[in-house]
């Protein structure tokens, strides 16, 4: 409180003297607030003493306009300012006083019933609530002029220092009590951390804190309150005897009393504070308070304070040790429910894995050939207001948009196993099919093909865009890295050998792309269902043992690769491409062997040749893509009726496709669409015949997984049966090489006997009519039929192939007659025919060689295939 504040009413005041000490209005404003807190919500310091304000009352004028206007507002009675001056009405301001104190008494006293000023009945109020109608007091003995009796100044200065007092007091309270929960809060935290282990045995949080606090603070708050309702009462006792107003000594004795009890009260409380600071109660006592006699008082009530800071602390240790073990036994019941979550989450998850399995074993099962389906981005360049693709959904379903129909037909849904949209990486693809191509490692023949219209990104899928971006990078380079990587990893356990084919199929021809030297030798297609041999075994076999290998090599065959422009493509694949992934293992310990084989292949785009506007060498291609994908269209129809005759041989690419669509192989189809409106019909055809694909069911999917010996046999069988083929197909050449050299030599033998005489045997009533030279030619030839004629020289000799008599007859033999259906008769004697004799023997030779080679291997085969209990 600053000096102006302090200054008060001297003891005995003159009306002058009560005036100066009130006019700023600051000690009216604090005695109303403390009347009813919060009346006046600003009260401004005093600026100056009281002296300094009553020579010029309008410095500070705020409060006491604050205070008129809250009087006024609490219809209590008021005063004009101008009464403050001198030769004012000094009455009204004591009588507003006064109003103001009983209605402070009458407050204080609970505010219920009736409340009086004066003698007369002003108001009737509900507890809590102002009064509402307090109408002017009756002011007889004011307006008379009589004088202020003495005593009811000194009542008035003393409530008026009191109430004053007590709210200057009440602050202070505030501020110690604060500093003191602040500072017993620390002292409380270094007594329990020193004494005796109790950071082990208290569990310190915040929350913690926070409840000893709030329960410290609510004491006292109701502590402070006792204390004001004591104050309330004692002012009211001393003020409104009933035994009559008392003295003035008794007054000022009484509240110095009070005022003193409440000192001690405030010392202790300070002493307290020091002592929890600094931990010395002498010398603080000394310091703060140096009369010996209080120092007693204080010293027990500092101890008692004391016993009961002690008493709670152990009331609340006990509170948050029982707390303590509250909390723990929730914490394991709670430790229990998690693990019970845990391990229903962990079984959920297995039932989920399971599910997935099972789902993906019925596919399996059925032989069903999945379908995803990826939706290319928008380009650079193309309209991206405009998509064909409305919506992907997560359950595999896509929605397309065709703005060329209205109405219904303008949407249409078709559902896949998956659908990625334009956003989804080549990592992602990869992710969602790596379990099919791991499965190669379990002896699976697995087939991944793209379709899709040109342009649709079939090669960026398959091939990737760059291979010095990992981000860009295909299905083909991560699936041989994969497999390589994996099969590393259980060398300990399986021996894999990893080797790598690249072909492609252009204009109906089947090229090898892992070729260096630019040869571009037309390859045979071998059909070997029955085993993962190679279909084409002529194609380059390249092992590989390191991802720079699989580099090397996919940069080989993209760099062979036929590629051109087309109106949908700069870079469009002008053939189908086939990279395959032949995989052998072989199990240390049980010797079992698996054989898998991956293809992975990269349609050409099929193109409707008027949109694609091409010509020349590029129709050429395009005619041929087409008809290889309408065959491939047709097996799949074949396929999806169930056929009896499957039409695989149409085309190369269902010739080499034809153990991944009807064999056991596990088959993935991977569309490829393109958003643009332009693409639409293309789009909706691709999709259908996607729906096509999707019903075919193979049966279920094989493994090539074998123990040694019955592998090998297997191995041997296929290796003897591809020797066949290719013997029967030698055979089949050296009988048209046969045909075509017994045409020459029936030529050469024909000129040979021409104009010579030949002796033939015809029937006899022919004979006659051979006889004549004019016509012998035409009937020799047409009895020309045996392989047993005799020649001598110069005449050939024939049986007759009729049984009749017959006779001989000599007939010329001229040039145009010399035709002869018959095999060639052998001609001894004949000096220029011993040539065509000698190689008509050595072929006959080495065909039986042949026939004998391949019947012995066929025996030996079977012999071993008794003697396996397999068979
Ligand atoms: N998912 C994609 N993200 C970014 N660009 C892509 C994507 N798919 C395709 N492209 C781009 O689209 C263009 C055509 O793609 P791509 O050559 O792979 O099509 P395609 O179906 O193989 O065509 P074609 O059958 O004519 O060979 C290329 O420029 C390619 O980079």
């Amino acid at each position: 409180m600053d000096q102006v504040a302090m200054e008060f009413l001297p003891k005995d005041p003159s009306e002058e003297e009560f005036r100066r000490a009130l006019c700023n209005g600051f000690i009216l404003c604090n005695v109303l607030n403390k009347v009813n807190p919060g009346a006046v919500p600003k009260v401004v310091k005093a600026s100056m003493t009281s002296s300094e304000a009553a020579e010029s009352p309008n410095q500070d004028s705020e409060n006491m306009r604050n205070f008129l206007a809250a009087v006024k507002d609490k219809q209590l009675l008021a005063f004009e300012t101008s009464d403050m001056e001198k030769g004012g009405s000094i009455n009204k301001v004591v009588d507003c006083i006064l109003c103001l104190k009983g209605y402070h008494e009458w407050k204080k006293a609970g505010g219920v019933g009736v409340w009086r000023y004066g003698g007369t009945v002003k108001i009737t109020s509900s507890p809590n609530e102002l009064p509402n109608a307090l109408t002017a007091t009756e002011r007889a003995a004011d307006e008379s002029g009589e004088e202020l009796e003495l005593s009811k100044y000194e009542q008035l200065r003393e409530f008026i220092q009191l109430s004053n007092e007590a709210s200057i007091e009440e602050s202070k309270t505030t501020n110690a009590l604060t500093f003191l929960f602040d500072r017993f809060g620390l002292w409380l935290l270094q007594a329990y951390l020193t004494d005796g282990n109790m950071d082990e045995e208290f569990p310190l949080n915040a929350m913690v804190i926070d409840a000893f606090l709030s329960k410290i603070v609510n004491d006292f708050s109701t502590l402070l309150v006792s204390q004001g309702i004591k104050l309330g009462l004692f002012l009211k006792k001393i003020l409104k005897a009933d035994d009559g107003p008392v003295s003035k000594s008794d007054f000022i004795e009484a509240t110095s009393d009070y005022i003193d009890k409440r000192n001690n009260l405030q010392a202790a409380t300070g002493i307290s504070k020091a002592y929890i600071c600094i931990g010395n109660n002498e010398v603080v006592l000394n310091s703060v308070c140096r009369s010996p006699g209080r120092v007693e008082i204080l010293t027990d009530l500092i101890q008692r304070h004391i016993e009961d800071l002690k008493l709670f602390f152990r009331e609340t240790r006990l509170e948050v040790r029982k707390f303590h073990s509250y909390w723990e036994a929730d914490i394991k019941r709670l430790e229990h429910h998690v693990r019970d979550l845990e391990v229903a989450s962990s079984s959920y998850l297995k039932i989920l894995q399971e599910n997935q399995m099972l789902f993906n074993e019925v596919l399996d099962l059925k032989g069903k050939i999945r379908i995803y389906c990826r939706v290319r981005p928008i380009l650079p360049g193309e309209s991206k207001d405009q998509s064909t693709v409305d919506y992907v959904g997560e359950n595999g379903s896509i929605l397309i948009v065709n703005s060329l129909r209205k109405g219904k037909d303008s949407k249409k849904v078709f559902s896949f196993d998956k659908v990625f949209g334009p956003t989804v990486s080549q990592e992602q693809i990869y992710t969602n099919i790596q379990p099919l191509i791991r499965s190669v490692l379990d002896g699976y023949n697995v087939c991944i093909f793209a379709y899709g219209q040109t342009g649709s990104g079939k090669t960026y899928t398959m091939s990737g865009y760059d291979l010095n971006t990992k981000e860009t990078w295909g299905v083909n380079f991560r699936a041989i890295c994969d497999l390589f990587q994996i099969s590393k990893t259980r060398e300990d356990v399986i021996e894999y050998k990893v080797g790598v084919q690249m072909i492609e199929i252009y204009n109906e021809q089947v090229r090898d792309l892992l070729v260096i030297d630019g040869s571009t030798k037309r390859l045979d297609i071998y059909n070997n269902t029955q085993l993962n041999g190679l279909t084409v075994p002529d194609a380059s076999w390249v092992p590989v043992s390191s991802t720079q290998d699989v580099l090397d090599l996919i940069r080989i065959g993209q760099k062979n690769r036929i590629v051109g422009p087309t109106a949908f493509n700069e870079r469009s694949s002008r053939s189908h491409s086939i990279l395959t992934v032949h995989v052998h293992g072989k199990e240390l310990v049980s010797g079992t062997i698996f054989k898998g084989s991956l293809n992975l292949v990269d349609l050409a785009g099929s193109e409707r040749m008027d949109k694609s506007k091409v010509q020349g060498d590029r129709l050429k291609e395009a005619q041929y893509i087409n008809r290889s994908l309408s065959a491939l269209g047709d097996v799949i129809s074949a396929l999806a009726q169930k056929s009896t005759h499957i039409p695989y041989r149409n085309s190369k690419l269902t010739q080499i496709l034809q153990n991944s669509l009807g064999g056991h192989a596990k088959t993935l189809m991977l569309v490829h669409i393109s958003p643009e409106p332009d693409a639409i019909g293309e789009t909706l055809s691709t999709l259908k015949f996607a729906e096509r694909v999707a019903s075919i069911e193979l049966g279920a999917a094989r493994s090539n997984k074998e123990t040694g010996d019955i592998l090998e046999l297997k191995e041997e069988i296929t290796n003897l049966k591809l020797a066949l083929e290719k013997k029967e197909a030698e055979v089949e050449q050296f009988k048209a090489r046969t045909a075509s050299s017994a045409k020459l030599r029936r030529s050469k033998f024909s000129s040979a006997l021409i104009g010579k005489e030949i002796s033939v045997k015809v029937p006899e009533e022919r004979a006659s009519r051979l006889g004549k030279p004019q016509s012998p030619t035409p009937p020799v030839r047409r009895y020309l039929s045996g392989d047993k004629g005799a020649s001598t020289r110069n005449k050939v000799k024939f049986d007759v192939v009729e049984n009749q008599p017959m006779s001989k007859v000599v007939v010329p033999v001229k040039a145009h007659g010399t035709r002869s259906l018959a095999p060639v008769p052998e001609i001894t004697s004949t000096d220029n025919n011993s040539g065509v004799q000698a190689d008509h023997k050595s072929d006959e030779s080495k065909l039986n060689s042949l026939m004998h080679s391949t019947a012995s291997s066929l025996g030996k085969v079977s012999q071993n295939l008794k003697k396996s209990s397999f068979f």
